[in-house]
């Protein structure tokens, strides 16, 4: 399983904790999914109507291990301080680290996202930046102490998948040895196979789960999807050819030409 700053996850499978229809259905994903990271977005849940409630017991029994965010961070100053709330909430120097850029497809700001995880790293936080397939971008982050990366999939809550699967191969290629996640965007299981047959260690997902007609069902899919693909990545698949070849023996045919 993969390893996020020495720690070793129980699944590849990473689960937000936003817009289920009830506390009881985001419980049930998680159990029936064995999910090993929980995200939670501090500034939406300490700020609104399930601050101070059973929300955060809730969160605290999933039995995964607490990954905080920086959920509708738009600038480094936001972002660096709702960490420092997460720290102090959860106890976990963890913190995923959104730094949004541009409104309309929630883009991360690359500028605002290597300064808030310089400034985090230096002050002994776990950072897990929120990032794009920039493999420029991803060197200034590990150059900064991040040890993970998070790279998009697709815009958050789109559900259109591994948009731009030339740039994650190259990201994957360049950068062979830093765990990878692929959060945001997914919308289908196969789609997160997709994602570890290229050999990405983990997904991160929130959307396609809470938003399906059954919750639990969809987060149990995304589990087996994951290990389907990660089977398939160390299986070392066969490379596709152009010319047919066949499968089936020649010799001991009833009929010959
Ligand atoms: C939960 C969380 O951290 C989101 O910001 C994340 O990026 C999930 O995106 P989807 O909802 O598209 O899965």
């Amino acid at each position: 399983m993969p390893v996020f700053y020495d720690v070793e996850v129980t699944s590849r499978l990473m689960l937000g904790t936003a817009q289920y229809p009830s506390p009881k259905v985001l419980a049930e994903a998680f159990w029936r999914s064995g999910a090993g990271v929980a995200t939670v977005s501090v500034r939406r849940e300490a700020g609104g109507e399930r601050a101070g409630t059973a929300f955060w017991d809730l969160v605290r029994d999933l039995g995964a291990r607490v990954l905080p965010n920086t959920a509708g961070c738009h600038s480094v100053r936001e972002a660096v301080t709702t960490a420092h709330m997460a720290r102090e909430l959860f106890d976990t120097p963890w913190i995923k680290l959104e730094v949004i850029g541009h409104a309309d497809t929630l883009q991360p700001d690359p500028f605002g996202l290597v300064e808030a995880a310089r400034i985090l790293c230096e002050d002994g936080f776990q950072v897990f930046p929120y990032t794009t397939e920039d493999v420029v971008l991803a060197d200034r982050l590990l150059s900064v102490g991040c040890r993970v990366l998070m790279p998009w999939g697709a815009p958050i809550g789109t559900g259109l998948g591994l948009v731009n699967r030339y740039g994650l191969r190259t990201l994957r290629a360049q950068f062979p040895d830093v765990p990878l996640v692929i959060d945001a965007g997914l919308g289908r299981p196969s789609q997160a196979a997709e994602a570890t047959e290229m050999g990405f260690d983990a997904v991160l997902l929130n959307t396609a789960v809470a938003k399906a007609g059954d919750p639990a069902a969809m987060a149990e899919g995304f589990a087996k999807a994951v290990e389907a693909g990660r089977l398939a990545y160390e299986a070392d698949p066969m490379e596709p050819r152009d010319m047919a070849a066949p499968s089936t023996p020649v010799v001991g045919r009833a009929f010959l030409a």
